[in-house]
């Protein structure tokens, strides 16, 4: 946490990468299991940088698992659980909750603009991360594009028990608008810090922290 920002590096698939964000001050790394993402880790891979990944808290990202596939993350050790998923899910959300833990659980659901946040999901996890939405069906994030911005500020206040995480786009260029217009007191960049997908820019990334260091 920086100045009382925390944020999450995401789409993480090298050692290397993941200690630039640590010493950056991540709060969060984040690994992709969707199989259609371009920064995509899978669990082999993901275990062979594991001894080699720094002490901060890990998140395993995918887009609406069976039980068995968020079973071998649990199992592969991971502190905190993002799943995308298309709305309308609420048996499924009930079974990852159930499975990992409300506390452990961040849903990202797909939020078409005009549909409004279901707060029947906060009954399943205290974290939700709010993402831009594409048309695409099997688009889910890193793609660079802003979300709505007014809409999370206003569920992150009527909400304030829960943890609200702002995605989408967010970069070292936007991050201080970001915080001043949406209240967001925890930021996830991704595709605005890579070199190509999956290979992060360590630059951009340090350039995070002074950023941050410089909120007042
Ligand atoms: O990044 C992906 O490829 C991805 C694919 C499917 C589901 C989630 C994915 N990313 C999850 C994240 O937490 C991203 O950081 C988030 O979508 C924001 O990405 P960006 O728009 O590049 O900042």
């Amino acid at each position: 946490m920086i100045n009382g920002i925390q944020f999450k590096v995401c789409g993480l698939t090298r050692a290397r990468d993941a200690q630039a964000a640590a010493e950056a001050g991540a709060d969060y790394l984040g690994f992709i299991f969707y199989p259609k993402s371009p920064r995509r880790i899978d669990l082999d891979r993901y275990k062979s940088i594991q001894p080699r990944l720094p002490e901060v808290p890990k998140v395993a990202v995918t887009v609406a698992p069976d039980l068995y596939t968020l079973s071998q993350l649990e199992g592969a050790g991971f502190d905190f659980f993002q799943i995308h998923f298309p709305i309308g899910l609420s048996e499924e959300v009930e079974a990852w909750s159930k499975l990992v833990g409300k506390e452990r659980l961040w849903l990202a659901p797909k939020l078409p603009p005009s549909v409004a946040f279901n707060e029947d999901l906060l009954k399943y996890a205290d974290t939700i991360l709010w993402d831009a939405f594409k048309q695409d069906k099997d688009t889910y994030g890193g793609t660079g594009s802003t979300s709505d911005w007014n809409a999370f500020r206003e569920a992150k206040a009527n909400y304030p028990e829960t943890k609200w995480i702002l995605a989408g786009g967010i970069s070292p260029e936007n991050a201080i608008e970001a915080l001043r217009e949406t209240g967001a007191d925890c930021l996830d960049f991704n595709s605005s810090l890579e070199i190509e997908p999956g290979i992060k820019d360590l630059e951009r990334i340090s350039q995070v922290r002074v950023l941050l260091s410089e909120v007042d």
